[in-house]
């Protein structure tokens, strides 16, 4: 008989925020590492929504699943951290720069995929922390995506994101599934959640930046 499937483990914003923690070393490397692994965490809170959101999941997962494959690949030592996988993979020409050819997984480019979303990510949860009770998170989940990811997405993917974020429960039940605690306790939480992940951020756009790689087709 087959053995039950093991139900998927609950979502956790203390456990993502750990992970946040993790992501950069004293000299404010990025490890890949604990990167997938915060992504891993949100794409479980993604997941709890429903099947509207398997299209946008299924993409986050696939991606993870690229860096994964670079991070136990043969070459895992160079993929540690985000910075010694962009030197990598500019000395040895394993990017396409400008139009797609023969590295579409490179990781700088799936990186760099989540690297926007992740700014999305940081819109998002400053709108839900300073937000009032009745504040509505499709509307916050919205203006975040059009002020960053969007501009890098075609129209039909647009438009099923903008039809996607319409069913996004309300505040009180959204702030539930964190499973935190009390409202105040969330709002803590993600005060402390906020700068971790800006910080991230940041770092990550300014190596992308030094190196043209914002634009990475
Ligand atoms: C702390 C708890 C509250 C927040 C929890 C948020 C959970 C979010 C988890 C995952 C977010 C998904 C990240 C999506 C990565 C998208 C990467 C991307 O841009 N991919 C596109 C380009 O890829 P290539 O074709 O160049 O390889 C791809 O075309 C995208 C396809 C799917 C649509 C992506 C829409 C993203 C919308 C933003 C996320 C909304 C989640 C709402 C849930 C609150």
């Amino acid at each position: 008989m087959a053995a039950p499937e093991a139900p998927e483990e609950k979502f956790s914003l203390r456990e993502v925020l750990d992970t946040f923690k993790l992501c950069l070393s004293g000299d404010k490397e990025v490890y890949v590492e604990h990167y997938v692994a915060g992504w891993r965490g949100l794409i479980k809170f993604l997941n709890s929504l429903g099947s509207v959101f398997g299209f946008i999941s299924k993409d986050a997962v696939n991606k993870i699943k690229i860096l994964v494959t670079h991070l136990e690949g043969e070459n895992s030592s160079e993929y540690v951290t985000v910075q010694s996988m962009v030197k990598y993979e500019l000395e040895n020409e394993l990017v396409d720069l400008n139009k797609r050819g023969n590295h579409p997984e490179s990781g700088c480019r799936t990186l760099l995929r989540l690297h926007r979303a992740l700014r999305w990510l940081e819109l998002f949860l400053e709108r839900l922390r300073t937000s009032g009770e009745d504040g509505k998170t499709s509307v916050m989940c919205a203006e975040a995506y059009n002020e960053s990811l969007s501009r890098h997405h075609p129209w039909v993917v647009r438009k099923a994101a903008g039809m996607a974020f319409c069913v996004l429960p309300g505040r009180p039940a959204f702030f539930e599934v964190m499973n935190v605690g009390t409202p105040e306790q969330v709002v803590a939480m993600l005060g402390d959640a906020l700068p971790l992940i800006s910080e991230v951020y940041q770092v990550t756009e300014e190596l992308y930046a030094q190196h043209n790689l914002l634009d990475l087709p």
